[in-house]
């Protein structure tokens, strides 16, 4: 901020110089009166104010400060209005040179002078109008546009007994649901157990046992199992480790061959990372680390052990459409492996994650491919055994059995009861062998034959990204406002402030401390603190925009009167944080 911006600011605002007239804030640095729009400017109660007292700006308006959101201009393509500001030669006077690390996209406020039109789809119309401003870009830059103070577009469902600028509190945050959710998972994955006796590995650390049983059979992979979760020492993200107890490996090619599935990629098949053998825990144990899904659930955990409230165990049908929902993610991720030259192997209902609403993943996959690794089986066969396993997964699920190996008819007989033909028809084709000279399955028949399935669950995934953009957008608003906090938090109330002129009464970024209290600190007539989500969006998304609405703050002491608009408070906001910036001895802190 320039010398004489700061002169000018002393000058015009303390409220008992005579020179005073409270309303101006002109860069010529002349006096003037209060305009009609800084009159109508929202007051400030200062929290010292007792009950009673007669505020010194009562004369500008004596209502209490309320947040009405009625006042704040609908934003609309007919009344988008841009602000009164000029650019010289593309520079951008808000702008501070120094890095900013707080600072968005540069969603800039300064405008082309050629009003920029956001519904236009042709860009080039834009470039021609513009041209100044928008030279020919060969990279993507954000859109120059201005940014509205009232942001937070409305995107639905929505309540219909709303007027259209009525808020709900949550209306600014995402659902409870998802974010407990999203929560309990970090709080999962950032879990540490004190004392751990589990060991440190050459690059992983801090190791959590995700098991819930103390009982480990060897029936799946024939080596008794445990997993866990796991820091790496060379990202500090988590993995997913799990150990196989006692396997000696004989041959290097076997752990080799797990390289083959980073070849994979595909939603439903958790990714596999590497693999080594160690004797950390005493014994020489088998590693393969995966890709870490907190709180997920294997569907034996999910389907087969659900009890109710009085701690029996419930069956429960699963609802068709869940089932068509995994077959199509089994098909896709089977197509994404059989195409790697890979076969899926182990499909276990104990080896199936889920892990988010009906999204299911293979976790353990390559595991068979090294410890089987000696038996050399060919791939055409394995390829074909999937398509068996596949069938006695869902059987399984279906029926309510983890085992129907030993009754497949009765348990496909069984299905056919609760289910529909298709659905029966499916699963016998899978568990169908093929006899040789008969055609091999292949993937692709299979995929175009649950075709109609497939495009249902297409469609519910669409549904669930809509959803989640939606949530996203809104968190678009609140991550820029939170930098803008975070900003203002590192500029108000520094210690090394103390008796800095700058932030004294009589000092420039005094109205900064002021703006805080205008802010956050709101009280009542009676001195009570006024709490409302709705000002401090507005007084943020005004300050973040940099409009030209004035507000009048009011000192602690309720002797001076400051009339500002929130342009020149985002000046103030900016060149303190860029001093900030700058460092000690190069700044003025
Ligand atoms: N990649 C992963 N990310 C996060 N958690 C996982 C992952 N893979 C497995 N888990 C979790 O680890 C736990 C133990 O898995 P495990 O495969 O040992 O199942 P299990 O039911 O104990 O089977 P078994 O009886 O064969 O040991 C399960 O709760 C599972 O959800």
């Amino acid at each position: 901020m320039g010398k004489k911006h700061r002169h000018r600011l002393k000058k015009s605002l303390n409220v008992e110089s005579p020179s005073f007239t409270p309303a101006t804030l002109s860069v010529s640095g002349k006096s003037a009166a209060i305009t009609s729009q800084a009159a109508t400017a929202v007051p400030f109660t200062p929290r010292s104010i007792a009950s009673g007292t007669a505020t010194p700006n009562s004369q500008i308006d004596p209502e209490p400060p309320t947040f009405n959101p009625a006042t704040i201009r609908e934003f609309t393509p007919q009344n988008y209005e841009l602000p009164q500001t000029t650019v010289q030669n593309g520079t951008t006077p808000d702008t501070q040179s120094s890095y900013d690390p707080f600072q968005m996209t540069p969603l800039t406020q300064v405008l082309p002078t050629t009003p920029y039109n956001p519904y236009l789809e042709d860009s080039t119309n834009i470039a021609s109008n513009g041209a100044s401003y928008y030279q020919p870009q060969t990279t993507y830059t954000a859109p120059a546009q201005p940014l509205q103070y009232h942001l937070y577009a409305p995107i639905g469902p929505h309540r219909e007994d709303l007027l259209a600028y009525q808020r709900l509190t949550h209306d600014f945050f995402m659902p409870e649901k998802l974010r407990e959710d999203l929560q309990k998972k970090a709080e999962a994955t950032l879990q540490v157990m004190p004392n751990s006796q589990l060991p440190t590995l050459d690059n992983y650390h801090t190791l959590v046992a995700l098991d819930t049983s103390h009982h480990k059979s060897a029936t799946v992979f024939g080596f008794p199992g445990w997993v866990y979760k796991a820091t790496s020492s060379k990202n500090g993200k988590m993995y997913c480790l799990r150990r196989l107890e006692g396997y000696r490996l004989t041959n290097e090619n076997a752990i080799r061959s797990v390289k083959d599935w980073r070849r994979v990629d595909s939603g439903t098949v958790v990714s596999v990372i590497d693999a080594f053998t160690t004797r950390a825990f005493g014994d020489s144990s088998l590693i393969f680390v995966t890709d870490y899904f907190p709180l997920s659930k294997t569907l034996v955990e999910h389907h087969f052990t659900s009890t109710n409230r009085f701690g029996h165990r419930t069956s429960t049908n699963v609802p068709e459409k869940v089932l068509w929902g995994y077959i199509s993610q089994i098909g896709s991720a089977i197509k994404s492996v059989h195409s790697a030259k890979l076969a899926v192997r182990c499909m276990d209902p104990s080896k199936v994650i889920l892990t988010d609403k009906s999204r299911i993943r293979f976790s353990a996959c390559s595991i068979l491919d090294v410890v089987q690794y000696e038996a050399q089986r060919p791939l055409a066969e394995l390829q074909q055994e999937d398509f068996l396993h596949f069938g006695k997964l869902i059987l399984s699920i279906a029926t309510n059995n983890l085992a129907p190996n030993q009754a497949m008819k009765a348990a496909v007989d069984q299905l056919g009861r609760t289910y529909s033909p298709e659905l029966k028809e499916t699963v016998t084709w899978l568990l169908t062998p093929t006899q040789p000279p008969a055609a091999v399955k292949s993937i692709d028949d299979f995929i175009s034959g649950i075709s109609a399935h497939l495009v249902s669950a297409f469609d519910s995934s669409l549904h669930t990204q809509d959803t989640l953009t939606s949530e996203l957008s809104r968190e678009l608003e609140n991550g820029r406002l939170f930098r803008l906090i975070a900003k203002l938090g590192t500029i108000n109330e520094r210690p090394e402030y103390d008796g800095d002129r700058n932030w004294s009464e009589n000092g420039e970024r005094y109205m900064l401390k002021l703006f805080r209290d205008y802010v956050f600190h709101q009280v009542d007539a009676e001195g009570r603190p006024v709490v409302g989500l709705g000002h401090i969006l507005s007084c943020l998304n005004k300050l973040d925009a940099g409009v030209e609405e004035k507000i009048s703050l009011v000192s602690r002491d309720e002797q001076n009167v400051f009339v500002v608009s929130y342009r020149e408070l985002k000046k103030l906001v900016n060149g303190a944080f860029g001093d900030l910036m700058k460092g000690p001895g190069k700044g003025r802190y």
